[in-house]
């Protein structure tokens, strides 16, 4: 089983279309579950959507989809808002939850239903089914389906009009290993044609291999976009000597940055450890460790979002909707 199989875009065809966020703000009652907030994804990349939960991705993404009305502000895909699509279908695909199927229809049974209604064939069905990997258990009752094969089906719904734009909500929640290295392979697949993927998530780790670009937000606001490498900024040598002063003097007077670290470490401002070695030895200097260095990811993330868990309740920030999360259950259509 293979992507190949999805549609391929005409040579020089359509242009990718962006999902645009301006200034977008929700609130239900006097919470405000999403925040003045602005960003771009860009097509032919996989963007991860991160934030802990309750941050407001769902919210967010629900916007985009016309699922719910902004409070404030706009969501776009390909410069419309979704209300304004001609062709919704084709340009955008989504999968926000993976769990409500009907319990006693098969898979394959759901997707016919949403495929008549969208105008497309059972053979469109099958090849969605294939296409996701799993054609024979979708014959099955869809309530005995793992979390894996929910996903997998959802999946095969967003992409049955083949759209620009794939929105996916938390896609790798459930997923075995095995399964989260098919999800990546088959995303890169989907950015390569030219769609614009964007995945949410709580947790970067589960997505850092996956994604090329990363936006933050916590506490419905934005804090932080840029590439996987922007986020982990510029790699760094830490080399231990004795002889602190006359490695520090040789590697600036290659040009390099040095920082003196605690017990005998120094920071430098490269990636190269040839350079640093070689740097050394030239000095005559002794070498006890070196290493590259380069910033956790996940340390980052916690850093940038601590203690903003709208959703474990009053004191993580002093920002939980009152009465708790989703209290007001308004605005949702
Ligand atoms: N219809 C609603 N009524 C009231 N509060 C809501 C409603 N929908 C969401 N919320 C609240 O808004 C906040 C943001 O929720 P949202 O589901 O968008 O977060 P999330 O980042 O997707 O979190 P998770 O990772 O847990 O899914 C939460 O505190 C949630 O309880």
């Amino acid at each position: 089983m293979s992507a190949s199989s999805v549609r391929p875009r005409a040579a020089g065809g359509e242009p990718g279309a962006p999902v645009q966020i301006s200034n977008l703000t929700k609130t239900f009652g006097s919470f405000k579950a999403v925040d003045d907030l602005s960003f771009s994804v860009e097509p032919g990349r996989i963007t991860g959507f991160l934030g802990p939960n309750g941050a407001g991705k769902t919210t967010t993404l629900r916007m985009t989809l016309g699922l719910i009305t902004p409070t404030a502000g706009t969501a776009t895909i390909g410069g419309r808002k979704y209300a304004d699509l001609p062709h919704p279908l084709h340009t955008v695909g989504a999968a926000l939850e993976a769990t409500n199927f009907h319990p006693g229809r098969s898979g394959r049974d759901h997707l016919r239903v949403i495929a008549a209604a969208g105008g497309f064939t059972d053979k469109r069905v099958d090849e969605m089914l294939e296409l996701v990997g799993i054609p024979a258990a979708a014959k099955k009752r869809a309530g005995g389906y793992s979390m894996g094969m929910r996903q997998r089906l959802g999946l095969a719904a967003a992409l049955l009009g083949d759209p620009q734009v794939l929105i996916l909500d938390e896609p790798a929640n459930g997923l075995d290993p095995e399964g989260i290295r098919w999800l990546r392979g088959f995303l890169r697949h989907l950015a390569g044609e030219g769609k614009t993927v964007l995945i949410s998530s709580h947790m970067l780790s589960e997505v850092e291999q996956t994604v090329d670009d990363v936006v933050i937000i916590a506490n419905g606001r934005f804090v932080r976009q840029g590439t996987i490498g922007e986020l982990r900024g510029q790699a760094r040598v830490v080399v231990r000597t004795p002889n602190g002063d006359r490695l520090t003097e040789a590697l600036r007077r290659a040009g390099l940055q040095v920082e003196a670290l605690p017990e005998g470490r120094y920071s430098v401002s490269t990636d190269d450890l040839i350079q640093v070695g070689d740097a050394a030895f030239s000095a005559g200097v002794p070498v006890h460790e070196l290493r590259a260095e380069r910033a956790d990811l996940e340390d980052l993330f916690f850093q940038l979002t601590e203690n903003t868990n709208r959703n474990l309740g009053p004191g993580s920030d002093g920002s939980t909707p009152p009465n708790g999360p989703r209290a007001a259950e308004e605005g949702a259509r």
